[in-house]
């Protein structure tokens, strides 16, 4: 991210990626503006919350045009390093390693998982998805040479903790957790915590209690 990230709300920065990948299909489908209602209706944020995000973006929407696609497309790509590829890596090959391995971001060119490590040696020497598994033990030697500061954490929830010190040791900076253990590192880590249940269990509290109109 570059500096000017600073001045952006931190929950506004979460909306990003979710814009980008938006505004880059509607792009790619040839339209050169934008108004915040079409935003809001296919990204599911209001749209006033939009406006207010779009504003610190310097992305003042005209009345009656809406705003400009290419336009707001380069400043997120400056803005989430969109023209720096981001490698990541990932640890845990199972189930949900396996399948995210072979998704591997197949929409977003520029974030990919260049290695996956893992304790069972049937899995070391395999390719899921063109990705190399490598054995745990190899993981600072490899995160040295791909130079590689997120990773991803598909272990079960009681290996969660001890790998996440490995990783930390071999100099990561951040971790998606997918795991539901709750991980204890330095405060110079950054964890985000990816929990389905959680995220489901919200789905349900909001249609039971916030059900949308249904025109
Ligand atoms: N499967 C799902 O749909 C799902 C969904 C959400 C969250 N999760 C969570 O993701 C994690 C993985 O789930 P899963 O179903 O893929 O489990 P899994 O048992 O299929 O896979 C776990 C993998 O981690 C490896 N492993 C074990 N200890 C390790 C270590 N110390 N270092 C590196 N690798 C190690 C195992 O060899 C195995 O390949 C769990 O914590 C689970 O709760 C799973």
């Amino acid at each position: 991210m570059n500096t000017d990230q600073q001045k952006i709300p931190q929950a506004t920065a979460k909306r990003l990626p979710l814009y980008y990948r938006f505004l880059e299909s509607l792009y790619a489908t040839g339209k050169t503006r934008v108004s915040s209602t079409e935003l809001s209706e296919a990204v599911k944020v209001d749209s006033a919350t939009i406006r207010r995000d779009f504003s610190y973006f310097g992305a003042l929407g005209k009345k009656g045009y809406g705003y400009n696609v290419q336009y707001l497309l380069s400043f997120f790509r400056t803005t989430l390093d969109q023209d720096e590829a981001t490698d990541v890596v990932l640890l845990g090959v199972g189930n949900l390693g396996k399948a995210l391995l072979r998704y591997n971001f197949s929409k977003n060119e520029n974030t990919r998982i260049v290695a996956a490590f893992d304790i069972n040696k049937d899995m070391v020497g395999e390719q899921i998805g063109n990705v190399p598994v490598y054995h745990t033990d190899d993981l600072a030697e490899k995160l040295e040479e791909h130079n590689v500061s997120v990773a991803m954490l598909t272990v079960p929830s009681a290996a969660a903790q001890t790998t996440g010190e490995k990783l930390v040791e071999a100099g990561i900076s951040g971790i998606l957790n997918f795991t539901p253990a709750r991980l204890s590192v330095p405060t110079s880590v950054r964890v985000h915590h990816i929990d389905l249940a959680i995220e489901l269990q919200t789905l349900v509290y909001f249609l039971k209690n916030y059900p949308l109109d249904s025109e």
